[in-house]
């Protein structure tokens, strides 16, 4: 779905990332991580064709990022940014329809009647109360959610997420990791998932990306990359790594040093 090859990337003469090389097959959860900074973001933006590698190419299944045209790759790519819905005014219902603008002709009517996919999108995501408020009086965790079912509304391919957990509670949290995750599998979509969580990332991810000041550091299972000595490698702090006892994936807890 995705092969990013000896990709570069700089902003001013200052290097954002450097010689990134990785492939994210069809019907994968796929992690970023990295401290702040360590370019994530930029990658995300390279990924979704925003913006172009100085070097190296980003293939998109099997076509060079910049041979794609916009609207064609919005029929089959979305993106969830960190704070997705400025639009004020609109009601939920409103913007989660506006996740089929990719489907429709330039007269804004669509080929098949989309009500009943965004009544159970709505529904699943437990919006359908809500469809009639308009955005600016929802709550942060509400906003979120909304984003998400219009990016559902898209019936993408490949959905890069950007952050999706920022504020949230660690219920919503996990009710959108799951949410993304039932409708991945239903789907058999794609998903590149930039997570700060590295907990989150563990329970998620078939596989990780772990980046560090534009490097990457390396890409595999959560069991191969969330190991002590990476992570103090990357973020400077030495947690302890256990099994979940549930999930046998690998979970931190953090040390402080109060009561040393
Ligand atoms: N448009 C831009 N112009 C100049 N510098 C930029 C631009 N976008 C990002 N950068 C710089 O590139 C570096 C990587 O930024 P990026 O947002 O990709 O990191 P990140 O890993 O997503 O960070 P965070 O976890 O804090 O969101 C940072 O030093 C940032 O200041």
């Amino acid at each position: 779905m995705i092969r990013v090859v000896d990709v570069w990337k700089s902003y001013n003469g200052k290097s954002v990332l450097q010689d990134i090389a990785f492939e994210v097959k069809p019907g994968e959860f796929f992690g970023i991580i990295g401290p702040n900074g360590s370019g994530k973001s930029t990658l995300l933006k390279l990924l979704s064709a925003v913006e172009a590698a100085d070097r190296g190419q980003i293939w998109l299944r099997g076509k060079q990022a910049e041979a794609h045209q916009r609207k064609d790759l919005a029929a089959w790519l979305a993106v969830l940014q960190q704070e997705p819905l400025p639009s004020i005014g609109f009601s939920v219902r409103e913007v989660v329809e506006m996740g089929r603008f990719p489907y429709q002709s330039w007269l804004g009517t669509e080929r098949g009647d989309s009500a009943p996919l965004i009544d159970g999108i709505l529904q699943t995501l437990g919006l359908t109360e809500l469809q009639h408020r308009t955005l600016e009086k929802l709550s942060g965790g509400e906003k979120q959610r909304v984003g998400l079912a219009k990016v559902m509304a898209q019936e993408p391919e490949l959905l890069l997420l950007d952050e999706p957990t920022t504020f949230l509670d660690i219920g919503y949290q996990i009710q959108l990791m799951d949410t993304v995750h039932r409708w991945q599998r239903a789907e058999q979509a794609t998903v590149v998932a930039v997570l700060h969580d590295l907990n989150l990332a563990s329970l998620y991810c078939d596989r990780i990306l772990l980046l560090d000041k534009g490097r990457q550091i390396g890409v595999g299972k959560p069991g191969e990359l969330l190991r002590e000595d990476l992570i103090y490698e990357v973020y400077g702090i030495r947690p302890i790594i256990l099994d979940h006892p549930f999930h046998h994936l690998p979970q931190m807890l953090l040390r402080s040093a109060k009561d040393s």
